[in-house]
């Protein structure tokens, strides 16, 4: 008996911290708007209920947010658990949370990115390092990786791997089958960052089974549920999934390793090594020996995460759009048969002259950014607008909460590609910078690989549009979801009729 009043009294006391904890917590934020927590339950888990039916009826996080951001103006509050989550569409605040401020990733949230249910992922890679000592060291040596002159160098890969996807399409379109876009740009941008990143040749546009495609898709998938459900773990019907992962990412770190000591080994010999980004990331390191090796197989898969995905998505929801909007179509393939005509090989001069197919890849970033949001904090109180924000508040700043307001981009819904054209009249209603338009993030830790996304983007939608007529499958839901990155939810299904 006495046990029992002693755990009883234990029992009252840490419900007492604890709840103490989150009223101290929340009466910090009592002076921001935001979507309140009402009762006892949502007293301790805030708006984890709303978040989980809405997510649960096929939606992403940040539409509900947007939702939010109408109802409670440019910077709001709500509650996650014990974390207070700041949204802001303000371009004077997101200027101070990446630029002026250049706040700290937050850890939490890379944590998962490096360890997903405990297992080393992209570890300690370029996105997810959040020492910016260490981070900032390696940046400067990978750098060296991306500079514009080699990419521009590497248009004849981008050509032969956008080929490649054009022989493949032509033969799926005999057959009169119908194809997930989404699919096949994702293979594609596989073996683009392979070959030149790596100067690995995967041929997985070849090969429908590809092992490395699946570890990828099944650690991804782990990212998501990890981020988007904190008691994804103990529902017994995850166990399968969760093991499933868990195995998936053991196995692409063992491939991973084994691809690095084969191209290091090749570096080491002097054998003739081709300008891919990592050997001229090599060449500027000072010795191999220097690099943990763990992490190199982190910024190893960082590559392919980061890369793949992100570019196939942004590819995919081109066609979507474009297939519901006869008259952007009409105007990239006049612009495309003017500039590029029966062309193979598509050039860099080329590429610098298709001006409305660049303005479509950037509407489709505005509209469907496939990295919605990145997550920073702040160590110290800070100041907005006014408004004090109280220290480890969490930023969730969102390319597309930010994207479809009214204030900046006139008509969001709409996909209108003329709003990146300076000569255009309607441009001039849009208010265009880079705190309003932010697709690959802003500051110093801004996208390292855009460059090289914009370049794939536009060669491989300029050569599909230039090889294909297309409809998009009318049974197939239009709807967007958030797998890591936002992706059309039934991956494009389409028809192809051949035009060259
Ligand atoms: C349309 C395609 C892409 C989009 C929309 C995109 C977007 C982004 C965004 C928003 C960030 C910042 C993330 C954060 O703060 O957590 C980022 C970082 C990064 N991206 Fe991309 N990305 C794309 C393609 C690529 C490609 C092709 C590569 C590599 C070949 C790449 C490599 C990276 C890396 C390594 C970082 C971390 C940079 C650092 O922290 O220093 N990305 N990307």
């Amino acid at each position: 008996m006495i046990f029992f009043h002693i755990f009883l009294t234990v029992l009252s006391f840490v419900s007492f911290v604890i709840i103490f904890k989150f009223f101290k917590i929340r009466s910090k934020y009592g002076h921001l708007p935001g979507p309140k927590s009402n009762g006892l339950i949502e007293f301790f888990f805030g708006q984890y209920f709303d978040i989980y039916k809405f997510l649960s009826e096929n939606n992403f996080i940040e539409d509900l947010q947007l939702i939010w951001s109408k109802k409670f103006g440019s910077i709001y509050v709500y509650q996650f658990f014990h974390q207070m989550i700041c949204i802001t569409s303000d371009e004077d605040i997101i200027k101070k949370i990446l630029i002026e401020k250049d706040l700290p990733k937050k850890p939490e949230i890379y944590n998962i990115v490096g360890y997903p249910f405990g297992e080393r992922f992209l570890g300690s890679g370029l996105v997810s390092e959040i020492n910016k000592e260490k981070w900032r060291a390696r940046r400067a040596l990978f750098n060296h990786g991306f500079k514009k002159n080699s990419l521009l160098q590497s248009i004849e890969e981008f050509n032969a791997k956008g080929n490649k996807l054009i022989q493949k399409l032509n033969l799926i379109a005999e057959s009169k089958k119908s194809i997930y876009m989404f699919d096949e740009f994702n293979r594609m941008a596989l073996d683009a960052i392979a070959k030149i990143a790596f100067d690995l040749e995967l041929d997985s546009i070849g090969n429908q089974e590809s092992e490395l495609n699946s570890f990828i898709t099944y650690g991804l998938h782990g990212l998501t549920l990890k981020m988007t459900d904190p008691l994804s773990e103990i529902r017994p019907s995850n166990k399968k999934l969760i093991k499933e992962i868990k195995q998936s990412i053991r196995n692409l770190r063992k491939f991973s390793a084994e691809q690095l000591r084969n191209i290091i080994e090749k570096f080491e010999e002097d054998s003739p090594i081709s300008n891919t980004i990592f050997s001229n990331i090599l060449r500027h390191a000072k010795s191999t020996d220097d690099m943990d090796f763990e992490i190199m197989i982190d910024d190893f898969i960082t590559f392919f995460i980061a890369g793949q995905e992100t570019t196939a998505n942004a590819l995919s929801f081109c066609i979507l759009e474009l297939g519901q909007n006869e008259r952007v179509l009409k105007k990239l393939k006049s612009e495309i048969e003017e500039i590029l005509g029966c062309k193979n090989n598509i050039s860099n001069e080329d590429i610098s002259k298709l001006n409305y197919t660049a303005a479509v890849f950037k509407e489709s970033l505005r509209k469907w950014p496939p990295v919605a949001a990145f997550s920073r904090f702040n160590p110290e109180e800070i100041e907005f607008g006014g408004k004090l924000i109280p220290k480890n508040t969490w930023f969730y700043v969102s390319p597309f909460v930010m994207s479809q307001s009214e204030k900046y981009f006139p008509r969001p819904d709409e996909f209108i590609p003329e709003r990146f054209i300076s000569s255009e009249p309607f441009a001039k209603e849009n208010k265009i910078t880079s705190y309003t338009y932010f697709p690959f993030s802003i500051g110093p830790r801004n996208c390292i690989g855009q460059n090289f996304a914009i370049l794939e983007g536009k060669l491989i939608l300029a050569k599909f549009i230039q090889h294909f007529d297309f409809t998009l499958d009318p049974y197939q839901s239009l709807k967007v979801v958030e797998r890591t990155t936002l992706r059309p939810i039934d991956g494009v299904k389409v028809y192809l009729n051949p035009k060259i």
